[in-house]
């Protein structure tokens, strides 16, 4: 294990089985509809990628690239896009993937645009949401599991740009970011 873990959270065939479960959630719901998965980078993108490969059916994928906390482990307050999408949205059905919801700042962003740019839905399937963060009231439709208030990192995710390669999910230990 990485050394700066302080414990495993979900190791790869925990994963494995929770984006099994979304899979069948998500395939039934959107029969027949083509919807457009929205991946948000850079923190979801192994999960999008293992979650869509579980899906046999039509959809499309892009790509939208925000940020909102450098290096750092606490939100700026400002989400900043730093590549938007090729497709429009329009009067599509969207499904945005993150991999985490904690203040909800960035979720919250999104789906004020994608209802601006007149998407014909927005649902939200998020592998990890983190309640105790919340500072915006906004929720998932689709939640993999919930972690408790510490800053997790592996799997897509980071504490600046490090450990996003991890194959599990593990609590980062306080004195990797507090140095
Ligand atoms: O609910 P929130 O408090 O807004 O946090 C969730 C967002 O924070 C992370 O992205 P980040 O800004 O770190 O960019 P990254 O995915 O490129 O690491 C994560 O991938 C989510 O998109
Ligand atoms: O706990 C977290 N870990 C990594 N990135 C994050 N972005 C919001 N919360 C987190």
């Amino acid at each position: 294990m990485n050394p700066d873990i302080l414990k495993v959270l979900y190791s790869r065939e925990d994963i494995q089985a929770i984006n099994a479960r979304l899979a069948a959630q998500i395939k039934a719901d959107y029969a027949g509809k083509n919807p457009l998965v929205v991946c948000i980078l850079k923190g979801a993108i192994l999960f999008m990628t293992d979650l869509v490969r579980e899906i046999d059916d039509y959809l499309e994928i892009d790509f939208m690239d925000v940020s909102s906390y450098g290096d750092a482990t606490i939100s700026s307050g400002e989400v900043k896009i730093i590549k938007d999408l090729d497709t429009s949205v329009r009067g599509r059905d969207v499904l945005i993937v993150e991999d985490i919801v904690d203040t909800g700042r960035t979720l919250r962003y999104l789906m004020d645009m994608f209802q601006t740019r007149q998407a014909n839905s927005i649902k939200v399937c998020t592998l990890m949401d983190k309640p105790e963060g919340r500072v915006v009231d906004v929720s998932a439709d689709y939640v993999g599991t919930k972690v408790p208030n510490e800053f997790v990192v592996g799997y897509g995710l980071d504490y600046a740009e490090r450990y996003r390669n991890l194959p599990y999910i593990g609590v980062l230990k306080p004195e990797v970011y507090a140095k």
